[in-house]
């Protein structure tokens, strides 16, 4: 951590830390994957050695390496860099030198896959890493002038903060959308609901965006309030995760619970499509789901992928079910 902290303080440093870093590719926000012998997919991982050959071999400016985002440490001590080799304009010189995609996937071996399919078929290690790396790269792309003043900024080496010409900082973080997910419980069963974006079949926790001023129980209660018609009570926290969808949600997971005797939904249409209570069996078997459901044979009840925090707090919930049961 302090070393990391070092590569973000200290330019030289971090040029340093680049000549022997792994570097991620992205092709406009699409992470570069590969598929592995069991068909799960992986990051592909470049040397800066083999990221400047591909940058000569294809006809590009080495200087695009130094375009690199820090991304963070391996548990390995492997520094970690993404880099966009799209269109860029956020990296002076504008454009500088966009690769032709195909032309880096044949060299790779690979292909750019859109992050919101690629996370479903990604060891769950990686999703994350991929997740923080394509939200870097966008907040660099969208932070190409500060907002208060309309003047062009610059990064520092590790791409962890832009400054404008006034000398304001600008920083990724500021970017992240806080989000309360709640799982309702009523004691016996858990609530889930789909929105019309969701794929057939798919249900979730219910989530939404805090408003500004608000605690993370206020807007949970507030959100049951309006998706579903239900008075919450005893919200308690379970656990975080940064969401790259739409753009940086930083999802604050927790359960809570409704009176049996006040479980009548009251479903939000301009919302959501539907919402149902589901007992611990339905739960259980489509926890035992894998993978994405043959088109045309949506199961009655599919939930998102064990990287999604909606997955982790079905689980907690089903976990204490069987509990309680065992326990009497
Ligand atoms: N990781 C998971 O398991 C999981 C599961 C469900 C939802 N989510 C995520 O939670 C987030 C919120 O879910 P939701 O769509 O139900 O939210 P929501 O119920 O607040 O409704 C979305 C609406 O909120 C408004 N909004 C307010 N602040 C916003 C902001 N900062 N950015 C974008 N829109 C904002 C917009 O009008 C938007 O249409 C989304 O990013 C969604 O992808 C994640
Ligand atoms: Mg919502």
């Amino acid at each position: 951590t302090r070393y990391l902290n070092r590569l973000k303080q200290d330019d030289d440093v971090c040029a340093e830390a680049l000549q022997r870093a792994q570097i991620l590719l992205f092709h406009r926000l699409s992470p570069l994957l590969q598929q592995t012998e069991r068909g799960t997919f992986r990051a592909v991982a470049l040397t800066s050695s083999e990221v400047l050959a591909l940058l000569e071999r294809l006809g590009s400016d080495r200087t695009k390496l130094k375009e690199s985002v820090l991304i963070g440490c391996s548990e390995q001590d492997q520094v970690q860099f993404c880099l966009d080799v799209g269109k860029n304009s956020a990296f002076p010189p504008a454009g500088s030198g966009e690769l032709d995609p195909v032309a880096v996937e044949e060299a790779c071996d690979g292909a750019f896959v859109d992050l919101k399919k690629g996370l479903f078929v990604l060891r769950t290690s990686e999703a994350p890493l991929l997740a923080k790396a394509q939200a870097l790269l966008r907040w660099h792309h969208t932070s190409r002038f500060c907002a208060a003043t309309g003047q062009p900024t610059c990064r520092n080496q590790a791409g962890t903060q832009r400054v404008s010409s006034s000398g304001s900082v600008l920083l990724p973080s500021a970017q992240m959308s806080p989000v309360a997910i709640v799982l309702v419980s009523d004691g016996q069963r858990c609530l889930l609901a789909r929105q019309p974006a969701f794929p057939p079949g798919m249900y979730s926790a219910l989530a939404g965006f805090c408003e500004l001023g608000e605690s993370l129980e206020e807007t949970a209660s507030r959100e049951v309030a309006e998706e579903v018609g239900l008075e919450v009570h005893s919200v308690s926290y379970s656990c975080s995760q940064h969401w790259p969808f739409p753009h940086s949600s930083f999802m604050l997971g927790c359960h809570a619970l409704v009176s049996p005797a006040h479980t009548q939904l009251h479903v939000d249409q301009a919302e959501l499509e539907d919402a149902r209570w589901f007992s611990l069996q339905d739960v259980t078997s489509a926890l035992q789901v894998r993978g994405l459901p043959q088109r045309g044979h949506a199961p009655p009840l599919w939930l998102p992928p064990k990287q999604a925090i909606a997955n982790r707090l079905i689980t907690e919930w089903a976990e204490h079910q069987r509990g309680s049961q065992k326990g009497g």
